[in-house]
C-alpha cells in the first residue's frame, strides 16, 4: 500500500544522485529517519516508465541485510515524480570515509590507513549483497554502479549496505545516462572498455577496485582523462596495495582485477575464503 508524501517531512536535502534529489526525511507516525529520492518520471517515454515501474518493484521485493532497504514508493502525478523512500545510514558513504582518510595523510595524521579488519569486513558485507544480486529467485540482478559513493554505513565504520543500483539501470535514457555518468568511471572494467556484454564478472572487478581503493586511498587505475584511463584499464597495470595489508589480500584483489573475466573469481568462490569470511574454516 503506497505511502503520501503527507507522511513524511523533508528535514534536509542531502544530495543529487544519477536518478534525482535525495532527501533526509522523518516519518510523522513514529519519528523515523529515511531518505527519499525523487525520480521525475514527467519526460520518460512509456518503455522507460515501465521499465521504472519492473525495477522499483524489483528493490521492492529485495530484503538482505547488506541492502539498503527500500521502505514506501510515493507517486505525485501532479509533480509527475516518483518518491522512493529508503533506510537511512547514519554513517554516510565510504567515498567520504575514503576522501576522510586522505585529507588525514595528506596532514600526515599516522592513523590514516583503513585497518584490515575493517576491510576485510566491507569486503565480506559487500560479497554477501553481490550473491543475493547474482543468485536473486527473480532473476540475476547485475549492480552496474558499484562504487564507494553507492555503498552506505550504517555508523561510523559500521556495517556496510549496497545502495542505488537497479535506478542507474532504468535511468538508461540519454538524458540519464549523461545524468548517472558524471564523474570519471575509475571502476570500468575492460570489457566494458570494449563495449562487451557486462556481467557477474564485471561486478567482481568492481568490487576489487572498491575495495583496492580502499586500502590505497585510490583506484587501481587512475588518469588525467577518460582515453588515459582506458588505456590504463586495458593494460591492467597496478601497484600493490600498501605493504601493511596482507599477500592474501592483494594476491585475491588481483585475481579479480585480471583482464580475462573468466580468469576472475567468483562471488561464491571469493565467499569461500576463510580470510574473507569467518564461518569458513582456515584448510589446516
Ligand atoms: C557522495 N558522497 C561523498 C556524499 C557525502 C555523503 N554524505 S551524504 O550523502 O550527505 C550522507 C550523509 C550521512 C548519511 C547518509 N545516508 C544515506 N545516504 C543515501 O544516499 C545519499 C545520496 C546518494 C546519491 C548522491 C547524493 C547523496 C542513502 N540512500 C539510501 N540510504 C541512504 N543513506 C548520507
Amino acid at each position: 500500500m503506497p505511502g503520501r508524501q503527507s507522511d513524511y517531512t523533508v528535514v534536509q536535502q542531502i544530495g543529487v544522485g544519477s536518478f534525482g534529489t535525495c532527501c533526509l526525511v522523518k516519518r510523522l507516525a513514529d519519528g523515523q529517519k529515511f531518505v527519499w529520492k525523487e525520480v521525475r518520471y514527467g519526460n520518460m517515454r512509456e518503455a522507460e516508465k515501465e521499465s521504472l515501474v519492473r525495477e522499483v518493484n524489483l528493490l521492492r521485493d529485495l530484503r538482505h541485510p547488506h541492502i539498503v532497504r527500500y521502505i514506501d514508493r510515493i507517486v505525485s502525478k501532479s509533480s509527475s515524480t516518483l518518491y522512493l523512500v529508503m533506510e537511512y545510514c547514519a554513517g554516510g558513504d565510504l567515498a567520504q570515509l575514503i576522501q576522510d582518510r586522505k585529507q588525514k595523510r595528506l596532514a600526515g595524521r599516522l592513523n590514516s590507513m583503513v585497518p584490515q579488519e575493517f576491510v576485510l569486513k566491507v569486503f565480506y558485507q559487500l560479497l554477501q549483497a553481490l550473491k543475493e544480486l547474482h543468485l536473486n529467485q527473480q532473476g540475476k540482478i547485475l549492480h552496474r554502479d558499484l562504487k564507494p559513493a553507492n555503498v552506505f554505513l550504517t555508523s561510523a565504520m559500521g556495517d556496510v549496505k549496497l545502495g542505488d543500483f537497479g535506478l542507474a539501470r532504468v535511468l538508461s535514457s540519454e538524458v540519464s545516462m549523461a545524468i548517472s555518468y558524471v564523474g570519471t568511471p575509475y571502476y570500468m572494467s575492460p570489457e566494458q572498455v570494449a563495449k562487451m556484454r557486462y556481467n557477474e564478472s564485471s561486478d567482481v572487478w568492481s568490487l576489487g577496485c572498491l575495495i583496492y581503493e580502499l586500502c590505497a586511498l585510490h583506484p587501481p587505475f587512475t588518469a588525467k582523462d577518460q582515453k588515459e584511463l582506458y588505456g590504463k584499464i586495458k593494460k591492467g597495470e597496478f601497484r600493490r596495495i600498501p605493504h601493511a595489508y596482507s599477500d592474501e589480500l592483494f594476491t585475491t584483489l588481483s585475481s579479480m582485477l585480471k583482464q580475462n573475466p573468466e580468469q576472475r573469481p567468483t562471488v561464491q568462490s571469493l565467499l569461500q575464503m576463510s580470510f574473507i569470511n569467518p564461518s569458513i574454516m582456515p584448510k589446516p
